[in-house]
């Protein structure tokens, strides 16, 4: 195979040819509008690897031409035969120098050919979706199994982490033929169990179609990408696509405790699954209790009758309801309750994540979240208000090209929540970034601006004092800031780290 990733997820060819399949095995018996040409001598053509461009094609790929938001696929057919592919799959038939098959379903031919094609998955894999917590609930989730003594891995925003990796990854969900080839290596080097993230995005582009899912989960709906589905519903029906793709029966775990889980927990029913749901409302795993401190939550957690108490060390309500769902994946994959239990005392945040990056000499906390939603950003600074004895400081910007409706959502909530607040930069990209602050200040009333985002956050680090804590909202683990078309170096966690160190030099 020849394909890999390149820094958004697009296939990218490597000159390296691993094995090739007839076209017929490749489709297998998904796709009876195929089923005949498949018979004739389509179906004996020797498929040296897969592709949804045409720029990646190597002499005798399957050329899948899929709709994009900008073109479709289909215009490229003949690009991709000049290339060399030796068929085309697409939504319609078109002449060309190449067999094209049409299918109803391109991106899911995608998958599921991709899925044969690497052939292997590890055992036993999981995916969460929700608006927010789902790379936590990765990463927790290979945690618990990690503790349980499986060979675990986590595919997801902050990339792919497995006993052996620790690499970066474009996507959320990775791209159908990246996701498969990396599926098979996983379990070519002994991972049994992984968790994955599923965004909307994959869902909606079918990228997760051909993996075989153990169990499935649902965290939370908030306001996000208004500029890709057009409705609040619509984000929700891409989300449940996840539980068509779980097989009939299989356990869904659900947040109990978030307003939409009424609809999740019946599109999970509907689709014939065990639902257990987690939360104070949860049945599966039932939280009857919570004590916050500085730097962990004391949780009772009921299961079956049993009552454990846990200290979860990591801050914020959202980790506990996090914890909780992960818990509930490990489980319903056969972890033992009092293992899973004992993993959770020992889980370490996922990076960028509420992650603490260090405090001032007197004992004032800084924090990098990656809370660029509404939502996340009202969960992150109402996280950090019961253990704070100060002020709440937040630093925060939206980004460019982007929905542009939650700027003032986001000031508002940012003042509401916060007692010092600075508006900043974050990836404006295209657009002129005083315009973006413009946008948040209309609706936060007591908020300074300051442009520059390092000097934003030496700023609030210097004003930090006793009993203070500074949330630095939006990249998280990322490390880059876009403007225009150029990304720059940029992190939150080595500014807030610098200016700390300025402070105490
Ligand atoms: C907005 C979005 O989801 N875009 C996806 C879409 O790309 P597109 O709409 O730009 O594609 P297009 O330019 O219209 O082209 C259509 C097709 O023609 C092909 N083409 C194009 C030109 C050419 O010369 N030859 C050719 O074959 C393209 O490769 C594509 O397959 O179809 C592509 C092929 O399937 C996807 O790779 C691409 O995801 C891009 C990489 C992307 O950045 N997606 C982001 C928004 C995303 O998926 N994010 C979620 C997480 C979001 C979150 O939770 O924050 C994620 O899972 O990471």
């Amino acid at each position: 195979m020849n394909i890999d990733a390149d820094s958004r997820g697009v296939d990218r060819l490597q000159e390296r040819k691993v094995h090739s399949m007839k076209l017929r095995d490749l489709a297998g018996d998904q796709f009876p509008e195929i089923e005949a040409q498949l018979e004739g001598p389509a179906g004996l053509l020797d498929i040296s690897g897969l592709s949804s461009d045409s720029r990646h094609v190597a002499p005798g790929n399957a050329f899948v031409a899929v709709a994009g938001t900008k073109a479709d696929g289909a215009g490229f057919i003949a690009d991709a035969a000049g290339r060399g592919a030796a068929v085309a799959i697409a939504s319609q038939a078109v002449e060309t120098s190449i067999p094209v098959l049409a299918v109803k379903e391109p991106r899911r031919f995608l998958s599921i050919a991709a899925s044969r094609f690497f052939g292997r998955q590890p055992e036993t894999m999981v995916a969460v979706t929700g608006t927010a917590g789902k790379t936590s609930v990765a990463s927790f989730t290979r945690q618990i199994w990690a503790h349980a003594g499986h060979a675990a891995a986590m595919i997801g925003t902050t990339g792919v982490v497995s006993p052996t990796r620790n690499e970066y990854g474009a996507l959320t969900t990775p791209d159908p033929v990246s996701l498969h080839k990396l599926l098979a290596e996983l379990a070519g080097e002994g991972v049994t169990h992984a968790a994955m993230e599923a965004s909307s995005h994959g869902l909606d582009q079918s990228r997760l179609d051909g993996v075989k899912l153990a169990a499935a989960a649902f965290t939370n709906l908030g306001r996000d990408h208004m500029d890709y589905h057009p409705t609040v519903e619509a984000y929700m029906a891409a989300k449940m696509r996840l539980f068509q793709l779980l097989p009939k029966g299989a356990p869904a775990v659900i947040f109990a405790d978030d307003p939409w889980s009424a609809q999740a927990i019946k599109a999970a029913a509907d689709a014939g699954h065990d639902v257990r749901t987690v939360g104070r409302k949860g049945d599966y795993l039932t939280l009857k209790r919570v004590e916050h401190f500085r730097h962990k939550q004391t949780a009772e957690i009921h299961i079956d009758g049993e009552i454990f108490e846990v200290d979860i060390p990591l801050a914020g309500d959202f980790q506990v309801a996090n914890a909780l769902v992960a818990a509930g994946l490990a489980m319903s994959t056969g972890v033992e309750p009092k293992v899973a239990m004992a993993a959770l005392e020992k889980l370490v945040g996922a990076s960028g994540r509420l992650e603490l990056v260090g405090h001032t000499k007197d004992g004032a906390l800084a924090y990098v979240d990656y809370a660029h939603k509404p939502d996340a950003l009202e969960n992150v600074l109402g996280s950090v208000r019961p253990f704070t004895t100060g002020r709440v400081v937040v630093v925060f910007g939206c980004g460019g090209d982007r929905d542009r409706g939650k700027r003032p959502i986001m000031g508002e909530i940012a003042c509401r929540l916060a007692d010092v607040v600075i508006v900043t930069d974050d990836n404006p990209r295209s657009e002129e970034p005083a315009a973006i602050r413009a946008e948040i200040m209309a609706a936060a009333s007591g908020a300074s601006e300051i442009a520059d985002r390092a000097k934003a956050i030496r700023e609030a680090v210097g004003m930090l004092r006793s009993g203070d804590t500074l949330i630095v909202a939006g990249k998280g683990h990322e490390e880059g800031q876009t403007i225009g078309s150029v990304t720059l170096p940029f992190s939150d966690h080595a500014e807030v780290r610098k200016a700390l160190e300025e402070l105490q030099s």
